[in-house]
């Protein structure tokens, strides 16, 4: 887009440039008076458009110097104080004309300089070098040679060689060099789409998606991509409504990953070359230790059927002691760290254990108290937790997808998924810290986020997991159940929204305090079509519209 608004002004000023002289021989101009009129209304016309479509001082100035070569060739110079004049009166006409649509005097040339990294290549200065030596044995208007000499020293801090013959364009590719600083290019890590459109404050509404606001979409070109080794932490967000594209984002990153992944796929619809688990066909006994200390398993199963069954506290600590003493009868104590590698018990075994405590209990408080825990003990004596069937090193090693969809009660799907998860956190720190190596997707996170322990469980690992080398995507339809999470996220995509409640807090969370910047972000999300999210690039301070690959 940058490119072309270049090449419109450039064509623009040469047709300009033909009709005046073509009109000048023609004799209907006589007075010099009336040839100097009209090009003042031109160059007072171009100054307008040429600030218009940048919405910048130092590509307007720099572009009078465009005009001045492209005049020159027509005996016209543009040196003088008169056309300057009035080059600088249309320019200052649409700085505020600017002002009064955007409040703000930003210039997008030395906004856009904020991302510009200098990047030296010595072929490039050789090249630029060789090509100001020809302009200079050619050409003796000193001005073209500065605008040559210019160019080079541009091209010597972006160091882009392909552009190294503009030097000889003199002015004429100046303005367009200077674009090329400010030119964002997220190029470095792993490129999952191409850029739409950047969040400028702007005049005119180019992009596709419009947002009737004092930002919009400004058009740029370029790969868009997500740069974990130097972000905080490994974990993603990803927001939208269903069916905007949640799903196959997901798939593009872990894709494009070098690293192993492991999806919970609650509802069956993921389908990549990584292994499948049928979840229904397994068995995973959440009393297994991972490595933990039975007082410490024996709480977290506490709380996790707390957070299942709505228990009361009294009821958690009962839950506590039942499964701790389970522990012990199957030989495993809490000061004894070589006993926790016995064969753990199971919740038959916590059955059997209550069922006996029963017969010894004669206070009828107590026995009350014990029989108001069976029907849950009960429930989870479901033969799919009596012992672990499947390896969990392999499925932490290897690309799986472990597919949720066809264990239909709910409760029994959590219990799955958060010891898989328990034993996901033991893994962790047996294995110790190392860079990014697993990638860990969880679809529908307010299915495990909207309980407690599952809540605190995805805290702690989205919190520890970068030390270790693990990183998350969570996946959900609202914004209601991450929004702690959101804090040690290293990305925030945000597909498609329409619920006012998620427009709101995500447009927030992108735009932050800026008001504007925030209304045009609220006004797109709703907007967005299948596979376009809206993203903050931390590491740039940009908002950008990207288009997902599929
Ligand atoms: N980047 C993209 N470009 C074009 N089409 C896309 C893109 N991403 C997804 N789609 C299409 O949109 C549809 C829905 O995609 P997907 O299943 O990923 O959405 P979802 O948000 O995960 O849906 P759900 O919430 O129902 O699981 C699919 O048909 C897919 O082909």
């Amino acid at each position: 887009m940058q490119d072309f608004r270049h090449v419109f002004i450039i064509l623009l000023s040469i047709a300009e440039a033909v009709l005046l002289s073509v009109y000048f021989k023609s004799d209907v101009i006589t007075l010099v008076i009336e040839r100097d009129l009209f090009i003042l209304i031109i160059i007072f016309v171009n100054s307008i458009l040429i600030y218009l479509l940048f919405s910048s001082i130092v590509m307007s100035i720099v572009y009078y110097f465009s005009l001045y070569i492209i005049f020159i060739f027509i005996n016209i110079n543009l040196l003088s104080i008169t056309y300057f004049l009035s080059y600088i009166i249309g320019v200052s006409f649409a700085l505020f004309g600017y002002f009064f649509i955007n409040r703000s005097f930003n210039d997008n040339f030395i906004l856009n300089l904020r991302n510009f990294k200098p990047r030296i290549n010595t072929f490039s200065i050789i090249l630029s070098v060789i090509f100001v030596i020809i302009v200079s044995l050619f050409v003796k208007n000193p001005l073209i040679l500065i605008g040559s000499i210019l160019n080079l020293l541009i091209l010597s801090i972006s160091g882009e060689i392909v552009l190294s013959p503009l030097t000889l364009a003199s002015w004429l590719a100046t303005p367009y060099l200077l674009s090329q600083l400010g030119e964002i290019r997220v190029n470095k890590g792993l490129c999952i789409g191409k850029i739409n459109g950047i969040l400028r404050r702007s005049t005119f509404e180019l992009g596709r998606v419009k947002t009737n606001a004092k930002y919009k979409w400004a058009n740029i070109k370029s790969d868009f991509c997500i740069d974990l080794d130097n972000s905080k932490n490994y974990n993603m967000i990803i927001l939208g409504t269903s069916g905007s594209g949640k799903s196959s984002l997901a798939k593009t990153i872990v894709s494009k990953l070098n690293v192993s992944y492991l999806i919970f796929d609650i509802h069956g619809e993921y389908f990549t070359e990584a292994k499948r688990i049928d979840a229904s066909l397994i068995s995973v006994n959440p009393l297994s230790l991972f490595g933990q200390s039975p007082r410490q398993r024996a709480l977290e199963v506490a709380y996790m059927l707390k957070s299942i069954f709505n228990l009361g506290n009294l009821q958690v600590i009962d839950l506590f002691n039942i499964i701790f003493e389970t522990y012990e009868e199957k030989g495993i104590y809490e000061e004894d760290s070589s006993s926790w590698n016995n064969t753990p018990p199971n919740f038959r075994d916590v059955i059997l254990l209550l069922e006996r405590k029963k017969r010894y209990i004669n206070n009828s408080t107590e026995l009350n108290k014990i029989q108001s825990l069976e029907p849950y003990l009960n429930f989870v004596s479901n033969s799919m937790f009596n012992t672990n069937s499947i390896n969990y090193n392999d499925i932490f090693e290897d690309n799986y997808i472990l597919d949720l969809s066809k264990i239909t009660i709910p409760e029994i799907k959590y219990i799955v998924i958060e010891t898989i998860l328990r034993s996901l956190t033991s893994f962790m720190y047996s294995t110790g810290t190392s860079k990014l190596r697993k990638m860990i997707v969880i679809d529908e996170a307010p299915f495990i986020l909207s309980k407690e322990s599952g809540q605190l469980l995805v805290e702690r690992l989205f919190a520890e997991g970068r030390k270790f080398g693990i990183g998350f995507i969570l996946i959900s339809q609202t914004s209601e159940y991450v929004k702690k999470l959101i804090s040690n996220s290293a990305y925030l995509f945000a597909l498609n929204l329409v619920e006012p409640a998620d427009l709101d807090y995500v447009s927030k969370i992108i735009s932050g305090p800026d008001q504007d910047i925030y209304k045009s972000i609220y006004d797109s999300l709703h907007k967005l079509d299948r596979g376009l999210i809206i993203t903050r690039n931390i590491l740039q301070d940009e908002i950008f519209l990207v288009r997902i690959q599929q």
